[in-house]
Parts: structure tokens; sequence; C-alpha cells
């Protein structure tokens, strides 16, 4: 079916010993900003630069828009790599306009497009300098515009945000969210949690090479547990551990304590209890932020296990949420954030 998505589909990746990939599977959709995180070593990298047709997967398909990928289809995708790539010694308009033209513009075409580029991104002023005159994030930003420069059908980045500062974090984020909004199906990878949780329409998390959660933000949170914050200064330390069905989690120096309830808890009668000590200043039932959603869920990983046998080819339906408890394989460098 065409539907002008990026569709990765059970990727497998070895390098030596080391398997980087087991079946990783995943859409990116047209018109999706799509965060792609995941511990060091998850197996990022790995599937944007088989995407790219820069290695090859031991087993799996990338299509777009329906169709696998081809070389010309490779030319429609903005790449972003994590090692950054652009010439040093070369001025940053004549790279621009030279990688324009290797995407297939005109020389006239490529030149207004890397104007257009350098202008939206602030860089305007530095297309007669070597790259390696540039500092760090212009760099960066002259990156982005060499994925931009051809007007790509789908975008892929490899930590676009890294090393930014916040003014660079909102070009970028306005640039990827403009175009996405465009119908571009764009993915990024990002170790920036609260940036993910700001910009993407969906999130997949990734661990030991295979896609262990995905669904919107919201999705993502409301799988994770819920606390209720209680604000009350008078109450006195454990005024809640006689209450049914409630564990105090955490409180702080002012009074603020974080309660875990157990299904069917009556939270109406914490709120009384909390009353009866005092004053309340906050009630408040609070989802897990993403980063706490993506540490409960990478680190409910199981140990190293063998690869659940399965039908090779058979597309794998990936829970919205982490299917809790769910054993996955892990791989070698996985499980810090
Ligand atoms: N060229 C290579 N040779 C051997 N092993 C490799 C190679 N490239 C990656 N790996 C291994 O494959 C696994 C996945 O690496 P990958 O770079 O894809 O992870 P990542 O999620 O992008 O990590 P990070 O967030 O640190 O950039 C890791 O165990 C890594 O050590």
């Amino acid at each position: 079916m065409r539907d002008g998505a990026l569709q990765i589909d059970g990727l497998s990746k070895r390098y030596g010993h080391v398997t980087a990939l087991r079946d990783m599977t995943f859409e990116v959709r047209a018109g999706e900003l799509f965060g792609f995180v995941g511990s060091n070593g998850a197996g990022k990298t790995t599937t944007m630069r088989i995407v790219l047709g820069v290695l090859t997967a031991d087993a799996g398909h990338v299509r777009y828009d329906g169709q696998p990928l081809t070389i010309d289809t490779r030319r429609r995708i903005g790449y972003m790599p994590e090692e950054r790539g652009l010439y040093p010694k070369m001025r940053v308009g004549e790279q621009l306009e030279y990688l324009a033209q290797l995407h297939g513009l005109t020389a006239r075409a490529a030149r207004a497009a890397t104007h257009a580029w350098a202008e939206r991104l602030a860089i305007a002023h530095r297309l007669g300098d070597d790259v390696q005159a540039l500092s760090l994030g212009n760099q960066q930003r002259a990156q982005l515009a060499a994925a931009l420069v051809h007007d790509p059908a789908v975008l892929v980045l490899d930590e676009p945000f890294s090393g930014l500062d916040p003014i660079a974090v909102d070009v970028m984020s306005d640039v990827l969210r403009e175009r996405a909004a465009a119908g571009v199906p764009t993915v990024f990878s990002s170790h920036q949690l609260d940036l993910v949780e700001r910009l993407c329409d969906r999130v997949g998390i990734v661990s030991a090479g295979t896609m262990v959660a995905i669904g919107s933000v919201d999705e993502l949170r409301a799988g994770g547990e819920s606390v209720l914050v209680v604000d009350a200064p008078d109450a006195p330390t454990g005024w809640a551990d006689t209450l049914p069905g409630v564990q105090a989690t955490r409180r702080d120096d002012r009074g603020r304590t974080e309660l875990r309830l157990a299904t069917g808890t009556d939270d109406q009668a914490i709120l009384r209890a909390a009353l009866a000590t005092g004053p309340v200043r906050e009630f408040a039932h609070r989802r897990p932020t993403l980063a706490q959603r993506f540490r409960e869920v990478v680190t409910h990983q199981p140990p190293e296990a063998e690869p659940p046998a399965r039908t090779r080819g058979r597309r794998r339906a990936i829970p919205t949420q982490l299917a809790r408890g769910t054993r996955r394989p892990a791989a070698a460098e996985d499980g810090h954030a």
C-alpha cells in the first residue's frame, strides 16, 4: 500500500559476535515526527545506517511508500549522521550546493536551496567559510542544511540535538516539526528525553536491538504507574502509612509526599486524611515523565536470553505500550540510560 510511510520491518544485524539488531520493526508515518530512543549501544545508529543503505542488514526490509528502497529512493532521504560528515576543508556553501546537485538538483536550484536553508538556519554569513572554521553548533546547523537542501521525502537524523545551545535547539525543533507537518516522515534519535517528549508525535523505545515500546508520549506515559502528589505542609511524617492501599514513596522536607496507590484505592479517603492534618496545597495524580517511563521500560528488560523462535518475514505487532514482563533478548552494551 502506498502511504508515504517509512517502514522498518524485521531488521537483524550482527557485527561478529555482537548482535546489534534483532527483528527491529517500526513505522514512521507520513507527516509524523518520530523519536527513536534507547540506551547507548541499543541499535539506533545501526538501524539508521541500514535505512540509508550504508550498512546491509542480515535480515529484514526497509520500505518507503510501500516499496522496497532503491538507489533512487535512497537519494530522496535526508540523513544527518551521528559522526557528522561534511568535508572540513571545503566551504560550507560550495559543499551544500554540491550535495544538493548530487541528489539531483540543477546548479541553479542547488544554489537557491543552499541560500534558503542557510538563512533559515542562521548560517548565511558563514557560507564562504571552511566547515572546520565553524563552531561545533554551527557545523551542526550546516549538517542539518545538508540533510535538507535537496528537499528530501524522508528525514533520518542521528542525534541532531546533541551539543546544541537552546536557541539552536529551538531552530532545529521548528524545522523538524515543519518538515513533518509538510508530510515528510521524520525520525531522529536522541538521549534528550524532555525534548523528545515535547516534540514528537510518537516515540519508539529500543532496547538490545529490539523495539520494546512504541506509541504517542501520552500512550507511553499512561502505561506507567501514576503517583498521587499530596502537599500537606503540616502533615507529620508517616501520616499516610496507615491508610489502606497506600504506599508513601517519597517525602520532601516541606511536607510534599508522593503516594503509590493499589488498584481501587479511594483517593478521597486520602484527601480527607490529608485535610485532617491541616491545609492541603496540592492534591494531584501525576503520570511518569517519558524519562521515568524509559527507565522503567529499559530496566525491566530481562538479562541476556535467546531470541524467541518466530516465523521470519511475518510482521510483528509491537505493543503500543510495553507489555509488562514480556521477555526480550538483550545485547551487549544495553541497560544504562
Ligand atoms: N562497526 C561495528 N563493529 C562492531 N560492533 C559495532 C559496530 N557498530 C556498532 N556496533 C555494536 O552494535 C551495537 C549497536 O550499536 P549502535 O551504534 O547501533 O547503538 P546506538 O543505539 O546508536 O548507541 P548510541 O546511543 O551510543 O549512539 C553496540 O553493541 C555496538 O557496540
